[in-house]
């Protein structure tokens, strides 16, 4: 049993727009009301959490309750990439993003004052395992990474990219649509993006889809701000979903993307669903990967889900 144990808070202010800073202010009430004992850092800059997370378990390991992140798709993926060498540490989530689909896909309560009351009843209780998804590409053998969510290949990694450095992901954050951004994005690329061939080896087998334009490989159901881009993942099986979309006209995956946030784009006979827990991707030009909704190299790539953590849920 743990007890007496720190909580840490890892805060990015500028997730969602801000969101991040108000949603600490909320929590950091019920903290003082209720004698927690914790610490809270900042990120100052992108790659930070992942630095702090790092630090703090090398200091405290076993000693902390727990790190919870309030940020968000982004910021989870930089903390859990910082604590791939102290999976044993509890790690919980506060929404304050802009996509939030780490907070659809674990059942995360949205209301901030529910999810932190959620992680403290918890208490001296220990949290569930999860998969992670294990990446590296072929070039750096060596710098393998993790992500939590999903990975995404083609026309997905151009989206992310596109989103990230879109100024109306800041004006929808505003207005509380941010999730609005990701499909943007999608209508703002469709007419530009050039499918192409890609090649998938999965638990040996291989599969060529030609004229492809994406490979989206998934640990939860959702990506890009609510999309049910894998309908039957789920995060504590040891397998990923795969959705491969390809070979279809611009108009046909407007349909697809319309359908795919209830889940019903698998329809289509242009949309391949499998899955597998090891994975080579290579296709015919470099094609832009997001891990998280977060942009981190160019195929070849190879994943594999051989590693888990504990998350509070
Ligand atoms: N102080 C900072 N200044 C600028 N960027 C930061 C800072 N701290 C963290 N970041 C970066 O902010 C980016 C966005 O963070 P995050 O993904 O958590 O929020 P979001 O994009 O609004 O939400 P979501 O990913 O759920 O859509 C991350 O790439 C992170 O590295």
């Amino acid at each position: 049993m743990r007890q007496n144990n720190m909580y840490i808070f890892i805060i990015n202010p500028v997730a969602g727009s801000g969101k991040g800073s108000k949603v600490w202010e909320l929590i950091k009430a019920d903290l003082e009301t209720e004698n927690v004992y914790y610490r809270s850092f900042f990120t100052k800059h992108a790659g930070h959490a992942e630095d702090i997370a790092l630090q703090i378990a090398e200091l405290h390991g076993e000693r902390l309750e727990a790190i919870i992140v309030v940020g968000g798709d982004g910021t989870m993926h930089e903390v859990i990439n910082g604590l791939r060498s102290y999976p044993q540490i509890p790690v919980g989530y506060i929404p304050g993003g802009s996509g939030n689909d780490f907070a659809r896909g674990f059942m995360v309560p949205r209301s901030v004052k529910k999810a932190w009351k959620r992680i403290y009843e918890r208490k001296n209780k220990s949290a569930r395992t999860f998969d992670l998804g294990r990446f590296r590409f072929s070039e750096r053998k060596k710098a393998e990474r993790f992500f939590i969510n999903g990975l995404g290949i083609g026309f997905d990694g151009e989206v992310a990219k596109e989103t990230n450095q879109s100024s109306y992901k800041k004006f929808l954050n505003k207005l509380r649509c941010g999730s609005l951004a990701y499909a943007i994005s999608v209508i703002r690329l469709l007419f530009s993006y050039q499918p192409c061939d890609i090649h998938v080896e999965i638990d040996g087998n291989a599969h060529t889809f030609q004229k492809a334009w994406l490979v989206a490989i998934s640990n939860i159901p959702y990506y890009g701000g609510g999309m049910k881009i894998s309908p039957n993942a789920r995060p504590d099986d040891g397998k990923l979903s795969l959705c491969v979309v390809h070979q279809l006209n611009k108009w046909k995956l407007l349909a697809v993307f319309i359908t795919v946030f209830m889940g019903q784009h698998q329809r289509f006979k242009e949309v391949t669903l499998l899955e597998g827990k090891s994975l080579t991707i290579s296709s015919e030009r470099p094609l832009l990967v997001h891990a998280d909704g977060e942009i981190i190299g160019k195929t070849p790539i190879t994943i594999n889900t051989d590693m888990r953590t504990q998350i509070i849920i």
